[in-house]
């Protein structure tokens, strides 16, 4: 049955709510990021990585810049375990990289930990625990002490075993399920812990608070970290880290929040990857931070890339909405919001812009190696002239006048709606040139000759009806004069409104186009012409204008 009454509010605040945190307007610098991708991810796929994979993913988290990596679970499988020797083995810690490894509070997993770790330059060794009230009636059956027992008994045992082997090993404790957790149990937990670990400022220990299963709203996290930060025994020898999972949608934010609140250090995957609905993206933290002008110390600029490997590795998809990596991102179907892009595109190469600020879209693709003329601006029945504009003038060099652009626009819209499809690139430009370049239902120019000497005669072959015929007309220039041939011929009258020309590239050589409005009754009827010359360009795109016309007005 669906409801709500089978749920209650459970979190706990911790005693003291001093709030100082949300005084801070923003993060002023970068964490440091730890990714649990080899860990944390990988434990919650259907299938865990093989070694090569992993070592694929190792790779690809070093090139993005991690300095820290929750390497495995090394007490958990023999990948793991091997995983971590061919780490040490082969020498594939860089050394300003320190990789982490996580056991549970039990002595033989202590132990096939250590045993794993043998050799390593430096590593994090990360305890965990659950300390919540409902695992400690449901799972462990065990009181408050008993719990503190068992960390602080495995905190012992860390301590001997980092002596009798080889490596650097710092220290990390958990106390998982935190979010369940009586906020001063848990701190005195991480204090008694700390007590035996008895961490300096020159070799200092992590205490890492997760939000295992997210609970509640993001601010309360912060007022729990907050007082924990504010509690910890031997602050200045302790790097206060932070570890959110995204239950309720507000990793993020949980993520940022915590930041506010002290914490030093983050604790998450790509993509937001792990159990259940996933640890907190690290990708989105990050740049949200270089969004704002902080430098995030980790580089996304081959995004395409990373989706790819991430995906073949993790056999996970990536959501197309998801923040800054997701396929449909930076695009814009919408009419009013692609108006505004090209406009603002424009503006910014106009007004050589150093700071990005070009509307609906928060930082710059090509930032993150996505394209501009494919991912941008996309259409559909939704979009609009501005961006309809925006993709034949980027993609062909096509600069349709006001009003053209607009019935171009409605026309498009058209064919998407009907069509019940996305129109590509091409299809748009296809469909330009069969309304504007290649309609001849009438008649289509075959040669043409102005004579300017003779006050501007016009002399034109035209095909009609299969027929060739010669019409001849008199103006004030050479256009004038070819269209007072068609009207005399065709017997109609019209306005010439508008002319636009342009070249279509740099070199002499290059084709021109030329954009022409005519009207009758208050109606435009428009036709374009490309060719590498201007007159005949002229010629051409009035032709298609008068096709039009005619099409309207004969019969
Ligand atoms: C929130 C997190 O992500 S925590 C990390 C979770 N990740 C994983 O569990 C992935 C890897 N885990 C594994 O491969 C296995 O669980 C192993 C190898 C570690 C242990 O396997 P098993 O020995 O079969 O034990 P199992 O996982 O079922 O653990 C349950 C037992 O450990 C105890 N336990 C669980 N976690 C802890 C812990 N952190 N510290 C101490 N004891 C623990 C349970 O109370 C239970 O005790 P019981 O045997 O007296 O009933
Ligand atoms: C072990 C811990 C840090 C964890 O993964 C969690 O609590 O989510
Ligand atoms: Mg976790």
């Amino acid at each position: 049955m669906f409801s709500h009454e089978k749920y209650e509010k459970k979190f706990y605040l911790p005693p003291v709510i001093s709030y100082d945190w949300v005084k801070k307007e923003s993060i002023e610098k970068a964490p440091v990021w730890c990714s649990v991708d080899l860990r944390d991810g990988n434990q919650a796929l259907p299938i865990p990585m093989t070694l090569q994979e992993k070592l694929e993913m190792y790779q690809m988290l070093l090139e993005i810049g991690f300095k820290e990596i929750e390497v495995a679970f090394p007490a958990a499988s023999e990948t793991d375990y091997q995983f971590l020797r061919t780490l040490i083995e082969n020498k594939m810690i860089p050394e300003d990289v320190t990789i982490q490894v996580i056991t549970q509070a039990r002595e033989h997993i202590i132990r096939r930990t250590f045993e794993a770790l043998d050799g390593v330059p430096k590593a994090i060794v990360h305890l965990y625990n659950s300390t919540s009230e409902a695992q400690r009636r449901q799972v462990f059956h065990k009181s408050k002490e008993d719990i503190k027992k068992l960390a602080v008994d495995g905190a012992r045992l860390f301590k001997k075993l980092a002596e009798e082997t080889m490596g650097d090993f710092y220290f990390q404790y958990s106390p998982e399920s935190f979010p369940g957790t009586e906020v001063d149990y848990a701190l005195d937990i991480c204090n008694s812990v700390l007590e035996i670990w008895k961490p300096t400022p020159n070799h200092k220990a992590n205490i890492n608070i997760p939000t295992t299963v997210e609970n509640a709203m993001p601010h309360i996290y912060a007022s729990q970290l907050e007082y924990i930060n504010n509690n910890l025994l031997d602050r200045d020898s302790v790097v206060l880290s932070i570890h959110p999972h995204n239950d309720r949608g507000c990793g993020v934010c949980d993520a940022e929040y915590g930041i506010l609140a002290g914490a030093q250090r983050v604790e998450g995957t790509l993509f937001g990857n792990g159990e259940r609905t996933g640890n907190v993206d690290l990708i989105t933290v990050a740049m949200n931070l270089y969004s704002q002008g902080v430098d995030p110390e980790l580089n996304f600029s081959n995004m395409n890339q990373i989706c790819d490997t991430y995906k073949r590795l993790t056999k996970m998809s990536i959501s197309e909405r998801q923040p800054y990596s997701g396929s449909l991102v930076f695009t814009a179907f919408s009419g009013s919001h692609q108006d505004a892009i090209s406009k603002g595109m424009k503006y910014r190469e106009q007004e050589k812009m150093q700071k990005w600020d070009v509307p609906y879209i928060p930082v710059d693709p090509s930032d993150l190696g996505r394209n501009y003329e494919t991912d941008v601006i996309r259409i559909n029945s939704q979009s609009g002239k501005g961006g309809i504009g925006y993709i034949l003038e980027n993609a062909y060099g096509i600069h349709m006048p006001y009003r053209m652009n607009e019935e171009f626009g409605y026309f498009v819209k058209k064919v998407s709606d009907r069509d019940s499809k996305e129109l590509s690139t091409e299809e748009i430009y296809q469909l330009f040139r069969q309304q504007y370049v290649e309609f001849f239902p009438a008649f289509q120019i075959q040669s043409m000759k102005v004579n300017v000497e003779e006050a501007n005669e016009a002399f034109l072959t035209i095909l009609q009806d299969d027929n060739i015929i010669g019409v001849k007309g008199h103006g004030a220039g050479s256009l004038d004069a070819i269209s007072n041939a068609l009207k005399k011929h065709f017997s109609v009258d019209y306005d010439l409104k508008v002319y636009e020309e342009h070249s279509m590239g740099a070199d002499s050589s290059a084709l021109a186009s030329a954009y022409i409005g005519i009207q009758k009754n208050g109606k435009q009827y428009w036709g374009v012409g490309i060719n590498r010359d201007i007159i005949k360009a002229s010629a051409f795109a009035l032709a298609i204008a008068v096709n039009r016309l005619l099409g309207e007005f004969s019969g």
